[in-house]
């Protein structure tokens, strides 16, 4: 099956999930989660995250995304800006409220399903991507920032991924995400210590492209990578980089439930739920 297809084919157990109509946001019509501008000078699609206060990663923020990147895809956009709208974070990562307490298992097994099409979606799209990571990006934020091909970052944030001291293994599809962007000794550094890098040591070992101080810097660095591409023709462009990525996505489609199974049998034990009830307790005491 060529690639193209493969990634619009998913198990039928998967499409069930994904096409289903449950859990449908009854605020989606009166909240956008993703907003989406055109920059008029170059013609590149800006898609900010809007979920206030600190853009945490819910189902319907998946949902909502998949949407918005099918609607890029069937538009050929130039290409894609991923930023936040809130003040000082990118993306906090996965809604901790989908994991912890207890979550419902058909929600959970379909947020899963939902975080694994966004990766699909986005590590595997056709157009060139960058992210803009304008505020912090823990955990699932990096992970959104890592399936960019392009990373320009403002000084003084936090990137990585930190879910080893919590007690939780990442997935092989994230693990392999950061080593298609840093070699394997630095990516595994990073996972097993789970420390987060401020914006200047996330440059000296490779994870960002550039560091800006401002959003005008960030628009003209990311105008100056994706004119690279002005000269190559886009269809030869988007099957070389399928080319490069293929086999991860791959993988991922072809065990995307067993995925979720494994992820939802982890949560759920009652030793997760402790740490990440810790965890979480100790995010809302910092601020009393
Ligand atoms: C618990 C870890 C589970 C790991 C599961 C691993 C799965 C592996 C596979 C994939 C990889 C992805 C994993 C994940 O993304 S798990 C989520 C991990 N995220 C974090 O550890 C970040 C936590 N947040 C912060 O560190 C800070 O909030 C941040 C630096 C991002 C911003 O700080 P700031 O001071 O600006 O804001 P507050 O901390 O006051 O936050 C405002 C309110 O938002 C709540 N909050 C923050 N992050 C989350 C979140 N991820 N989910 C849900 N809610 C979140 C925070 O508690 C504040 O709420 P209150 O106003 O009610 O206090």
């Amino acid at each position: 099956m060529n690639f193209s297809r493969l990634l619009k084919t998913t198990s039928a157990l998967t499409s069930r999930w994904l096409c289903s109509g449950r859990f449908q946001s009854t605020s989606a019509a009166a909240q956008k989660l993703v907003d989406v501008s055109v920059d008029s000078k170059t013609g590149v699609s800006i898609v900010s995250l809007n979920r206030k206060p600190v853009n945490s990663l819910s189902l319907e923020l998946f949902k909502e995304f998949c949407g918005v990147m099918d609607d890029l895809e069937s538009e050929k956009v130039r290409g894609m800006i991923l930023k936040s709208s809130c003040d000082n974070v990118f993306s906090s990562g996965l809604d901790i409220t989908e994991l912890y307490p207890h979550p419902d298992e058909d929600r959970f097994h379909a947020f899963w399903l939902w975080f694994q099409e966004t990766w699909i979606k986005l590590y595997g799209s056709s157009f060139p991507t960058v992210a803009f990571i304008n505020g912090h990006a823990p955990a699932g934020g990096c992970v959104l920032a890592i399936s960019c091909e392009y990373r320009i970052m403002l000084p003084y944030y936090k990137i990585g991924l930190n879910e080893a001291p919590v007690g939780i293994v990442a997935p092989d599809w994230v693990v392999n995400s950061l080593k298609s962007v840093l070699a394997s000794r630095k990516a595994e550094q990073l996972l097993t210590s789970g420390r987060l890098l401020d914006t200047q040591e996330a440059f000296d070992i490779g994870l960002i492209d550039k560091i800006v101080n401002n959003e005008e810097e960030a628009l003209a660095r990311s105008e100056e990578f994706f004119s690279t591409f002005d000269n190559v023709p886009k269809l030869a462009r988007a099957l070389t980089k399928q080319q490069v990525r293929k086999n991860e996505i791959s993988k991922l489609i072809k065990n995307r439930s067993n995925d979720a199974k494994l992820f939802l049998n982890h949560i759920l034990r009652p030793e997760t739920q402790k740490i990440i009830g810790s965890y979480f307790k100790s995010l809302k005491d910092r601020k009393k």
